[in-house]
């Protein structure tokens, strides 16, 4: 049998810098027990190295560790932690080539514009590590997210601030009323296995075959939706004039990570025509110098530093804002905006993070103001609106007496819009764009402007039986309603609630509450249940996953980084995600800057948890139940006694929460006595622990405070980072007995 081993991700950011100093301890306890722990470095740049092996020399060369995983994902014996990555946006993507340039690694530079064969086929392999790339590729089974009851106790006693609302706010989504993805959306499912073609059908009789071939399996979903550019550029002209007759902030929410191809082009819609005096003068100038709306304002800012006309242009896009509405800002004090770059405001995190705030955003004086959210596409954004309503009519929701919504995602094998990117394109001529099957018989038809987005999307069936399957596991373990949040007008949440009754039927489901309800009506139906205690299980698709696993954790416990996000593979496997956020870039700012890590790794301690439960059941390996049960016990001692991460200089940062999760285990592994061997193990550890708690907390406040060194953003070096992340040399001590 092959030794039992569990992978932990090296990832980027916030989350990164929280593993040199988790990962020593994680690594202690386990080898115990004989486990082993691999580490697999799928970070922005680690992915950037391992497609250019041929520039690199041998010592740089690294492996392709994302596809490793990606085929271990598939297996029975995976045992995943995955941490949150950076999902680049090109701006970043950039940022990290040019570091990486800096430090003699010599990958090329990324072609924007790629001028021959050999720039076209460096800038598919940089398209690879965009957006994001690496969650689809390991998330081979559907989502289950929910805040453990040691959480969501924990957020009773120590609440979360919470804005309070007003029934005057002026706060509201914005979202077009027709020719925009969800009005347009068709969809079939195909009986029999089939291979597709998309292709463009233009007015001059021409056919352009966009996407050569899509293998659809039996009984898969597809449909396909276009977003009118005309449409939404005239939506956004609408959105500027009233915000700014309004006075409230403008600020667009989109998801340009995972929606790598379409959410870029609507974002620069949007930037095109909020700075549209600009953009229309200066076309040629940014024409010259590769400066695209789809990159942000930043890009401007960018490209135009040192030039002749900086000054001028500069200028033009101050002039701007003079007439135009005030934008919701990322960083008042820097003057970074909502449109400055693409991926700094990303709908699952911002929504939750201003409903959190009394509905409102930051504007350029950092003070708070009512906001448009503009979610152009109708699809989702009801669910937003519904939330604001519910708000504005009950108040501030209250973390200490309000239930919980947790989530069953659908999301395996690049369920629906995230998995569309491949089939996404801009279309540069007018047509029709048609979907044909092996047979030459079109499926689904879309005619189209130059300049739409055209987009289809896959669903299939085995991860859709799945998907009902684990919803009624979970629906019987909680006794909670379970509501499919599906809309029957949507054409592909038609097809889909054909199968969600069909898939009910196989399940015995007497006595459990199993509803659908469009989501809209879906939020409500939650927020009510809600406000009176009332838990419920939000069974969604994968755009809906993603947002609500925000949403309700941001509301309810503060942070989505205290979410248990398990994904069941669908091979046998178990893939454990740390919390439901992201990498949260600002937390590495403050660190460099002054030697404070707020990153709350409860996320990392939840998914160890479950891991080793997961390795101990599958290899039958007693000491790892151990190591889970003992692990889960001091979890929810750390949360009891508040040892979480604060926000300021001089109190327990993240390093010292590793601190007090390393003592409580070690605590309750010497204090259990299934087994004989880590009690003994571990007896000493708890001791030393116990005596020099003072100490080891003197040595890592005492390291608060001052610039750190860390080598890098996108590659920090391994010894400095990790210098600056462990620097209790008696806790380092401590742990080096163990192995
Ligand atoms: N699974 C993954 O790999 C994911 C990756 N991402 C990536 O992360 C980056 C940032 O995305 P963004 O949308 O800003 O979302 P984030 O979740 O990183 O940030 C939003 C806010 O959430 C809070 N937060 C999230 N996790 C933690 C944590 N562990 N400890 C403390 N606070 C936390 C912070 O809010 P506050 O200041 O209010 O406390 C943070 O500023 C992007 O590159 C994105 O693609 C995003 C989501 C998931
Ligand atoms: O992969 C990404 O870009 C972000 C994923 C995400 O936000 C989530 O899974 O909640
Ligand atoms: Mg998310």
């Amino acid at each position: 049998m092959t030794k039992a081993k569990i992978i932990y991700t090296k990832t980027d950011e916030a989350p990164a810098l929280a593993t040199y100093s988790f990962l020593p301890i994680v690594k202690s306890f386990t080898s115990a027990a004989g486990i082993e722990i691999e580490t697999k470095d799928i970070s922005l740049s680690g992915r950037i190295l391992a497609n250019f092996p041929e520039n690199l020399s041998d010592d740089q060369k690294v492996g392709d560790a994302l596809a490793e995983l990606g085929a271990l994902a598939k297996t029975p014996e995976a045992n995943i932690i995955k941490l949150p990555n950076i999902s680049a946006s090109i701006p970043q993507l950039q940022a990290a080539i040019d570091e990486l340039q800096a430090k003699g690694y010599a990958i090329p530079d990324y072609p924007a514009e790629p001028q021959n064969a050999e720039e076209e086929e460096i800038k598919a392999r940089y398209a690879k590590v965009l957006g994001s790339a690496v969650n689809p590729v390991l998330r081979e089974g559907n989502s289950d997210r929910r805040a453990p009851k040691a959480v969501k106790n924990y957020a009773k006693k120590h609440p979360h601030s919470m804005g309070a609302w007003s029934s005057s706010s002026k706060s509201h989504v914005a979202s077009m009323s027709a020719n925009d993805f969800y009005g347009s959306e068709k969809s079939v499912t195909v009986e029999k296995a089939t291979d597709v073609k998309i292709e463009l059908h233009k007015a001059d009789g021409s056919v352009e075959v966009l996407k050569e071939k899509v293998a659809l399996l039996d009984g898969e979903i597809i449909d396909a939706s276009v977003m009118n550019m005309k449409a939404l550029k005239a939506f956004f002209a609408e959105q500027v004039a009233d915000a700014k007759e309004t006075g409230v902030l403008f600020s667009l929410h989109m998801k340009a990570t995972m929606m790598k191809v379409s959410d870029p082009i609507i974002f620069g819609a949007a930037v095109s025509v909020f700075y549209k005096d600009v953009f229309e003068k200066y076309s040629e100038l940014f024409e010259e110098l590769g400066v695209t709306p789809n990159n942000g304002i930043g890009d401007v800012y960018a490209k135009i530093k040192g030039h002749d006309k900086e000054a001028e242009v500069i200028t033009a896009l101050e002039t701007v804002y003079t007439d135009a509405p005030d934008l919701a800002m990322v960083n008042s004090d820097e003057g970074i905006t909502n449109l400055h770059v693409p991926s700094d405001v990303i709908i699952d995190a911002s929504m939750p993070a201003m409903i959190r705030t009394s509905g409102q955003m930051w504007n350029k004086e950092g003070k708070q103001q009512d906001t448009k959210a503009i979610i152009p596409d109708r699809s989702y954004a009801g669910v937003y609106q519904a939330t604001i309503d519910f708000c504005k009519q009950n108040g501030a929701l209250d973390p200490t007496t309000m239930g919980s919504v947790s989530n069953v995602g659908l999301m395996a094998k690049k369920a629906e819009e995230y998995g569309s990117h491949d089939k996404t394109f801009q279309l540069a001529s007018a047509g029709t764009v048609k979907v044909v099957d092996a047979s030459g018989a079109v499926l689904i038809e879309q005619s189209v402007e130059e300049g739409d987005i055209f987009r289809m999307c896959q669903v299939k069936d085995l991860p859709i039986q799945d998907w009902v399957k684990l919803a009624v596991k979970r629906a019987k373990a909680t006794q909670t309603p379970a509501v499919f949040w599906l809309d029957e007008n949507r054409a592909h949440d038609a097809e889909l609630i054909k199968k969600v009754n069909k898939y009910l039927g196989d399940h015995d489901t007497a006595g459990l509450e199993l509803l659908i309800k469009a989501p809209v009506e879906a939020t409500t139906f939650s927020f009510e249940r809600i406000v009176k205690g009332l838990d419920t299980i939000s069974v969604t698709g994968n755009v809906l996953r993603d947002y609500l696993t925000d949403l309700f954790p941001i509301l309810e416990v503060g942070t989505s980084a205290k979410m248990l996000s398990i994904v069941p593979l669908m091979n046998g496997g178990g893939l454990f995600e740390t919390g439901a956020g992201g990498s949260a870039p600002k937390h590495v700012q403050q660190f460099v800057k002054e030697g404070y890590l707020r990153w709350d790794s409860l996320g990392e301690f939840l998914a160890l948890a479950v891991s080793l439960e997961h390795l101990g059941d599958t290899f039958n390996n007693p000491k790892a139940k151990v190591l889970a049960e003992t692990l889960d016990v001091a979890t929810s001692k750390f949360l009891d006694n508040d040892k979480s991460p604060a926000r300021k200089i001089g109190s327990i940062d993240n390093r010292g929460s590793h601190f007090y999760l390393a003592l409580y285990w070690a605590q309750e592994l010497a204090a259990q006595d299934k087994d004989a061997e880590l009690k003994a193990q571990f007896t000493e550890l708890a001791n030393e622990l116990t005596t020099n708690e003072a100490k080891i907390n003197e040595e890592l406040i005492g390291a608060q405070g001052q610039p750190q060194q860390i080598g890098g953003y996108f590659l920090p070096e391994f010894d400095q980072a990790s210098k600056a992340m462990r620097p209790s040399f008696t806790l380092n001590d401590a742990l080096s007995q163990l192995v």
